[in-house]
């Protein structure tokens, strides 16, 4: 039997013409014998066909306007209220991924200091999307409004740049995870390359043009030996799709500042962790499997080396990220045209303490007063990494950046949160 879909858009759309035109044909032999009748019939069919256009083109334009859950009146003044700014020489920042883990906090924020801050994001449901409206909830109860749209959307972006005059873009919205890539690879493609390239496009036809400060990611080291990681290190070899976009997408955004003046600032985030994260993460699912008495896998690195991570806690990250919005010079490019160099800058933001996965997994206990059941096996060829280090000098000097929270305080912190 037919689906329902083959039945309204048939597979061979040709067939269907001709098989239509010969059915018509019969008929039309089989009843209409003069040629008044047939005049009639023609004007008739004449009608009908303009009759299904005009159905058609109502339908395909109403698809469009009642799918959206943006646009209107109402919905231009909350964007509005929302990136009004309340201190002096504040910014209005648009923050892509809000209802995510690292954009919902500063959102936050941005918007307890004064700044005006719309946020967008499309709710995937790569994990729970109930945390990601629990986060939404939060924001609006601080008066931040989030837009429910995809970064890919240009009309969206378009309309939202017409509503406010940007002065800053913090893009955090991405397809996060290091292992997932491996069973999605186009959410990668689509998410952290393809949704770049149409906000970057928003941005360089923007009057006046924002600057932008967006998260790229500690996995661009790849199989970096060196350490600690520096800016200037090599990251031509990642070991992830995931870290791959994160790379090319270091490269796309060097292209918008140099063709168009684009200010960009990439912030190559290590392993954020705390309140309010992600639950793939393996903080967090570790944390849920004990307190459930379900076991965790650990993995193991090459000759049973531990894993190690230079863990950094989301209050560290958030103010590496506001030094970076108020350190970031301006765009210098209008209608679509550089009118002069822009800044380009890449940041690490870590922790500069690698810990391992068994010392975390330790951490964890004494913060629960559980035990793990551990299952200790060796790392799966899936694009992970042995261990991240961030030297963080730079980001100390230009952006005044100091990360102040051990992981030992910030999963204590975490624990709390997740208890209440
Ligand atoms: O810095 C980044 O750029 C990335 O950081 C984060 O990736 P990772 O450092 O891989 O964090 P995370 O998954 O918590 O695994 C931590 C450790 O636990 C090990 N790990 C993991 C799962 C498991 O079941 N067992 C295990 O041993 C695992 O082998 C690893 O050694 C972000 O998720 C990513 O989006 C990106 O932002």
């Amino acid at each position: 039997m037919p689906s329902l879909e083959e039945e309204l858009f048939p597979s061979t759309p040709g067939k269907f013409k001709i098989d239509r035109a010969h059915a018509i044909n019969r008929q039309f032999n089989r009843c209409f014998a003069s040629t008044s009748t047939m005049f009639l019939w023609a004007l008739f069919l004449i009608a009908l066909t303009a009759s299904y256009l005009s159905f058609q083109s109502f339908v395909d334009s109403g698809s469009r306007y009642f799918s959206a859950s943006w646009g209107g009146i109402q919905w231009e003044k909350q964007v509005r209220n929302s990136a009004q700014i309340h201190r002096s020489g504040g910014m209005s920042v648009l923050v892509t991924g809000a209802a995510g883990f690292v954009g919902s906090h500063v959102s936050l924020a941005l918007k307890r200091r004064g700044d005006g801050v719309v946020g967008l994001d499309n709710f995937n449901n790569y994990y729970d999307p109930s945390l990601k409206q629990a986060r939404k909830a939060l924001l609006n109860s601080h008066n931040v409004f989030i837009v429910e749209g995809d970064v890919n959307d240009a009309r969206l972006l378009a309309k939202l740049f017409d509503v406010v005059a940007f002065s800053h873009v913090m893009h955090l919205a991405a397809q996060a995870g290091v292992r997932y890539a491996m069973e999605n690879p186009h959410s990668y493609v689509h998410s952290n390359i393809a949704s770049l390239v149409t906000l970057l496009e928003a941005c360089k036809s923007a009057n006046p043009q924002p600057a932008i400060v967006w998260a790229s990611s500690s996995s661009v080291y790849g199989l970096n030996e060196k350490v600690p990681f520096s800016e200037s290190d090599q990251t031509d070899q990642p070991a992830s799709l995931y870290a791959a976009t994160k790379k090319a997408g270091e490269e796309i955004t060097h292209t918008y500042n140099h063709i168009y003046g684009l200010s960009v600032t990439g912030l190559r985030f290590f392993t954020v962790y705390g309140p309010w994260g992600r639950p793939d993460m393996a903080y967090f699912s570790f944390t849920r499997n004990i307190l459930q008495g379900k076991p965790i896998t650990i993995y193991r690195g090459k000759n049973g080396v531990d894993l190690a991570r230079d863990f950094t806690y989301i209050d560290d990250i958030v103010k590496g990220c506001v030094g970076s919005l108020d350190t970031a010079g301006k765009s210098t490019g209008s209608g679509g045209k550089k009118r002069g160099p822009a800044p380009y800058r890449v940041y690490n933001l870590g922790n500069t303490s690698p810990v391992t996965v068994p010392t975390l997994v330790g951490i964890l206990e004494r913060h629960l007063k559980m035990k793990a059941k551990k299952n200790v096996v060796d790392m799966p060829g899936n694009g992970d990494v042995p261990f991240t280090h961030a030297n963080i000098s730079l980001a100390r000097r230009e952006l005044g950046y100091k990360p102040t929270t051990d992981l030992q305080t910030g999963l204590k912190k975490f624990v709390r949160w997740g208890s209440l």
